[in-house]
């Protein structure tokens, strides 16, 4: 057909203009003006519109007119009333817009929406009953009240809410209801159609092509939507609410429409129109936010999109349920046993963020699992192990080693590749590097000196003059000059210091053992360690010069630790020395030769810049830092820029165990090194950089790293208290402990006591290492590798001791009575030691203003005036000075209006002190906590 003037068409069907384009724009149709001209499609749909209604039409219309501009309010009614009618033709064409409304749109609407818009002309057609339904409105209107209870809650839900109300086909809707999600049902879609259908489209359609874009145009629109739905709560009320009014001019316009789209107007809140409408209804209620767009906007592709946008949140939050769960109220990622790894001295927070958890709930759930840390504190593996357990995640802690090579790899360089990268072309043998182990007094000392003087090969004469904490001895074998590099600092201390730190300095281990004496547990320890490193061992027999020396009967002995003679079919070498008499000492240097040459390849590329190991260092007046070092592979040569732990600097200098300066050192060579910016520890790894710049940020990144490990371990390593718990988890079960005192009687009494405990089965007490004198650094590291308490009787350790142990989290005790020593350890083994506490201030704060309230007693309006004010923490309340009443609790706390949980200097808020009413204004309310103290 061709095109035709509104008003010629109003002309053909007898009725005015004016009501032509009311009509037009219940239908959803844009139309400007009386003369504007309209598409054939719509034509028909007037039309016909006017051919059902016709006979209703004169009676409607009258009411119509009115109805529209309430009707608004009434308009949800209406569509009730209609509802069937609209339902009708929802099922018929769903698509269409105007069936839509019913219920049916929703889901029909949905799938629709993106044609919607496009097609919304056609379905405006049923739009048209809506007319109908703006007098219906009216009723609904009384209705509205009905709704209203729903209305309630949509109006505070969101417009939404009324859609319900009003939407005859709410059933569904209303669930969307607190949704705009009502939207949703219908809803997106329903925008969709509205689009077109938009009676108010001009208006509206500009908007609702906002609406589109943002939910926002409706929101405009919204908000008075809001108010609007509550009025009209059910009825989309929508027309009460209408606010169109309120909304807008525009939404004058509206009502008009209204009347018809009832919601339309203020429906807009669409909520309205759709809904009211009832018909439309499932566009309606998105239409609601077109709402700004004017009711339009309802329809308009506004809907379309919204709708989507709220499915994608509602898709959103339900795929976020899926994956999270609840613990003590707090939401949390739900894991699926996914291994994450953090570094030492990692916090919570950092675990949120990996998790991508919120780092407060964290908190909140550690805290129910009985530990209590903030989001920032370094956590020690097992509190991780806990914490993740309960998440449903692995923690792995990443080791220091592989931190290190991370840290490394920052700088571009890789050691393992590099070693990988390395053919046997590259690679030159290199001596064997020895640790000398074995019991207290077995003579380790004695026998390092013995090697060291006996090495001489010819014009050495003389000897190692000097300690560097390792030297080198040649020493011939089979007419060939081999060298072996000997670690000077006995024990296993030295060696477990080292390993402690990842160092892998020891090739072979020379186990020293009285043949007076016998296996002793520091012999197994020591046998121990370096089984456990991995090491091959080599007996030297000691003190065989003693008449009561008994060589046979110390292999028998340690056979049962699996080191069997090579005479007993074995594979372990023993020789029977005097490192007093310097006897057979050769023989051990070979037995340690040939054990080296059987089972290790040692080999080494001295063509690279150097790596290796820290020995030892100490901080000279004249000299500054002096490390010894153990080149384990590379050269390191006068000039070079290296990083050694933590210290970094230009090597100035380098001496060998003789004093002589030397220019360079090869693989498995020990030197004296100046230049360090500060001292290295023992078993640190040291490597040649570049440049300085370099070795200074290694460094300083390293320290970063350890700073950070120091703060996870400072939580605990092993302590008295814990001691207990731990045996009952089954995580350790035996008590070692290591014994240093200021006397030897003393020493030996309290080993003999202490091993006289008597304790069940489950726990044994072991004492690794005793001696006499001040607690050392090697007291110390023992105690870190072997998890041991270390008991000082009437010794201290020097402060640099103390120290590390603080930072190794090593528990140490004093005592000067030797009864209170062993009731410690007794209690501790029985698991009866119970924790100290003391009371640890946390702030006060003075009160300004005390109000009373029958319901919550008093409460204290105050100003925090030191640290803070925490819920639950006890308290004391002091008037002029004297406490007026002590073991009182902060039962409420109070920001506002709101609960707090804690409350800072400076802040005020309100306290609530329970049943305690007793506060006058001027009063302080000191609060603090008992902590565990620990015990000296
Ligand atoms: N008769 C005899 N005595 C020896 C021999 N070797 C060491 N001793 C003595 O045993 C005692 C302990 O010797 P050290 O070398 O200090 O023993 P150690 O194992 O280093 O002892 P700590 O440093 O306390 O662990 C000293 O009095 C030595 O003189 C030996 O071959 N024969």
């Amino acid at each position: 057909m061709a095109k035709v003037r509104v008003h010629e068409l109003a002309k053909e069907l007898g009725i005015t203009s004016k009501e032509a384009l009311n009509k037009l724009q219940e239908m959803g149709e844009f139309v400007r003006s009386a003369s504007s001209t309209i598409e054939p499609p719509v034509v028909k749909k007037l039309r016909s519109a006017y051919a059902d209604a016709a006979p209703k039409k004169s009676a409607e219309s009258s009411t119509a007119a009115p109805a529209p501009k309430k009707p608004a309010a009434a308009a949800p009614a209406a569509p009730k009333t209609e509802a069937p009618a609209a339902q009708k033709p929802a099922p018929a064409s769903p698509a269409k817009p105007g069936a839509p409304v019913p219920g049916p749109q929703p889901t029909a609407e949905k799938k629709q929406t993106p044609a919607a818009e496009a097609a919304p002309a056609p379905e405006q057609s049923a739009p048209a009953p809506q007319p109908e339904k703006p007098a219906a409105p009216q009723a609904p209107a009384s209705q509205a009240p009905t709704p209203g209870p729903a209305a309630p809650k949509a109006p505070t839900a969101r417009p939404g809410a009324p859609r319900p109300g009003n939407n005859p086909f709410t059933s569904k809707q209303s669930a969307r209801d607190e949704r705009p999600g009502g939207p949703r049902p219908g809803g997106p879609r329903p925008g969709g159609p509205r689009p077109g259908n938009n009676p108010f489209a001009p208006k509206q359609g500009m908007r609702s092509g906002r609406p589109d874009e943002r939910p926002g145009g409706p929101r405009p629109g919204a908000p008075r939507p809001g108010a609007p739905r509550p009025a009209g709560a059910g009825a989309p009320t929508p027309g009460g609410a209408r606010p169109s009014p309120n909304m807008m001019p525009g939404h004058i316009t509206r009502p008009a429409p209204a009347g018809a789209r009832p919601g339309g107007g203020r429906g807009r809140p669409g909520g309205g129109p759709g809904a009211g409408t009832g018909g439309p209804a499932g566009g309606g209620p998105r239409g609601g936010r077109g709402g700004r767009g004017g009711t339009q906007g309802a329809f308009g592709r506004g809907g379309g999109p919204r709708g989507k946008q709220r499915k994608s949140k509602r898709a959103k939050r339900q795929e976020l349920e899926q994956q999270t769960r609840e613990i003590g109220g707090v939401k949390v990622p739900k894991g699926d046993g996914t291994v994450v790894r953090l570094r030492r001295g990692s916090s919570l927070s950092d675990l949120a963020e990996k998790i991508n958890a919120n780092a407060a709930a964290l908190v909140t759930v550690l805290f129910q699992l009985g530990e209590m840390a903030n989001a920032n504190q370094s956590l020690d593996e097992d509190t991780f192990a806990v914490l993740a357990e309960e998440l449903g995640y692995k923690i792995e802690i990443v080791s220091p080693e592989d931190e290190d090579k991370e840290l490394l790899e920052t700088f571009d360089i890789d050691l393992e590749a590099e070693l990988a990268d390395e053919s046997s072309e590259d690679l030159e043998k290199r001596p064997a590097v020895v640790t000398v182990m074995g019991h207290v007094d077995h003579g380790k000392t004695r026998l390092l000196d013995a090697i060291r003087s006996t090495n001489v090969i010819e014009g050495e004469a003389g000897g190692i003059t000097q300690h560097i904490g390792a030297y080198q001895v040649p020493f011939e074998h089979d007419g060939r000059e081999r060298r072996l590099t000997f670690i000077d600092t006995p024990g296993h201390e030295a060696f477990t210091a080292m390993r402690a730190r990842g160092a892998k300095v020891t090739d072979i281990a020379v186990l020293v053992v009285a043949a007076d004496d016998g296996v002793m547990p520091q012999t197994v320890e020591a046998l121990n360690h370096a089984q456990a490193a991995n090491v091959p061992i080599v007996v030297a027999v000691n003190k065989i010069d003693k008449d009561e020396a008994s060589p046979d009967k110390i292999r028998g002995q340690l056979t049962e630790y699996g080191l069997v003679p090579e005479e007993y079919g074995g594979d372990t070498m023993f020789v029977d020395v005097s490192a007093r008499n310097n006897l057979n000492i050769d023989q051990l240097l070979e037995a340690v030769l040939l054990t080296a040459d059987a089972a290790l390849e040692l080999t080494a590329n001295p063509d690279k810049d150097a790596r290796g190991v820290a020995i030892e260092a100490n901080l000279d007046k004249g000299r500054g830092a002096v490390a010894t070092v153990l080149v384990q592979s590379g050269t390191l040569r006068i000039g070079d820029n290296m990083v050694a732990g933590t210290a970094y600097g230009r090597v100035r200098a380098m001496f060998d165990e003789n004093g002589d300066a030397v220019e360079e050192a090869t693989p498995s060579r020990p030197v004296q090194v100046l230049g360090l910016s500060s001292v290295p520890r023992a078993g640190d790894t040291f490597l040649v950089t570049e440049d300085d710049r370099t070795a200074r940020q290694i460094a300083e990144k390293r320290e970063a790293a350890e700073r950070n490990a120091t703060l996870a371990k400072r939580r605990k390593r092993i302590t008295l208290e814990d001691f207990d718990q731990a045996v009952a988890e089954g995580k350790i079960d035996t008590l070692n402990l290591i014994i240093k005192g200021d006397v030897s009687g003393a020493v030996e009494a309290l080993e003999d006591s202490l091993l006289k405990i008597e304790v069940g089965d489950d726990v044994q007490l072991r004492v690794i290492h005793r001696g006499v004198g001040a607690i050392t650094q090697n007291d110390v590291n023992l105690a870190t590798v072997d998890n041991a308490i270390i008991i000082g009787f009437n010794v201290r350790p020097a402060e640099r001791v103390a120290d590390l142990a603080d930072k190794e989290g090593v528990d140490m005790r004093f005592y000067s009575v030797i009864y209170a020593a062993i009731d410690d350890i007794e209690a501790a083994l029985k698991g009866m030691l119970k924790p100290e506490y003391e009371e640890v201030q946390l702030g006060s704060a003075e009160v300004r203003e005390v109000f009373r309230s029958s319901k919550w007693g008093s409460i204290a309006g105050s100003l925090v005036r030191t640290g803070l004010i925490r819920r639950n923490a006890s308290a004391r309340l002091v008037r002029d000075g004297n406490v007026v009443a002590e073991n009182l609790k902060i039962e409420s706390l109070r920001r506002f209006k709101d609960d707090a949980t804690e409350v800072r200097e400076g802040y005020e808020c309100g306290i609530g002190l329970g049943s305690f009413n007793d506060i006058k204004e001027g009063d302080v309310i000191e609060t603090f906590e008992m902590q565990e103290k620990p015990r000296v």
